[in-house]
């Protein structure tokens, strides 16, 4: 099957994507967490809990460790300020990754970044790692009134780029990003090295699955 006679542009997600930003998480996790008076959590635990955003992610962690709901009030804010302070510190752009938006670019794709992460740290985020230069618009979780794996926040991207979303690729590393994407029609590429909650992302069906972004095949 190719798709290539189709292909307009691409949305990918960012983080367990492009960057792998775990131990942002644990890091940021682990300052709240004592802040708060709280024990901390696994590196195993975050790495399964991320993907459906911030607040998501949040609300989970402290549910785990015992904490009452009515915490969050407390641990969100104090989360933001970590996260803006720390951001990038502890991440890393995948192998591939540059390669892979360089063959993307070069084929004259424009590119978008849509991800669950709220919009302000994914923009610095890609800033602090040089890549924004490859993307003409950046979405965050809290850019739309809904997030992955709804397939909303796809169609506003496929919007912003002014492409069908049955010629516009997403790629992603997770069950939410397939979710969304199917639901959105937009074909569905993804990377096997990301965050799925815990499942090997090979049994989601998908157009390809790449174990580096530069392995896509565009033809
Ligand atoms: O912030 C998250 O929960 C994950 O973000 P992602 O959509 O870039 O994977
Ligand atoms: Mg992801």
């Amino acid at each position: 099957m190719t798709h290539s006679t189709s292909l307009q542009a691409c949305i990918l997600d960012l983080d367990g994507t492009l960057v792998d930003t775990l131990g942002d998480f644990v890091a940021v996790l682990g300052r709240v967490l004592s802040d708060l008076g709280l024990p901390p959590v696994t590196r195993d635990f975050i790495e399964r809990t991320i993907g459906k955003g911030s607040e998501h992610l949040v609300r989970t962690t402290l549910a785990h460790v015992g904490g009452a709901p009515a915490l969050f009030n407390r641990a969100w804010p104090l989360y933001q300020q970590h996260y803006a302070a720390l951001n990038g510190q502890h991440a890393a752009v995948y192998p591939g990754v540059i390669e892979g938006l360089e063959l993307l670019r070069s084929r004259g794709l424009p590119l978008a970044v849509l991800t669950n992460k709220p919009g302000a740290p994914a923009r610095e985020l890609l800033r602090r790692k040089g890549l924004n230069h490859y993307f003409s618009h950046v979405f965050g979780g809290d850019d739309f009134e809904r997030k992955k794996p709804d397939p909303l926040p796809l169609l506003k991207t496929c919007e912003a780029l002014g492409t069908a979303p049955s010629a516009t690729w997403m790629v992603g590393d997770s069950r939410n990003d397939a979710e969304a994407a199917n639901a959105a029609g937009c074909p569905l590429v993804l990377v096997t090295y990301g965050y799925n909650h815990g499942e090997d992302i090979r049994a989601v069906a998908a157009l390809q699955h790449v174990s580096r972004l530069d392995e896509v095949r565009l033809d």
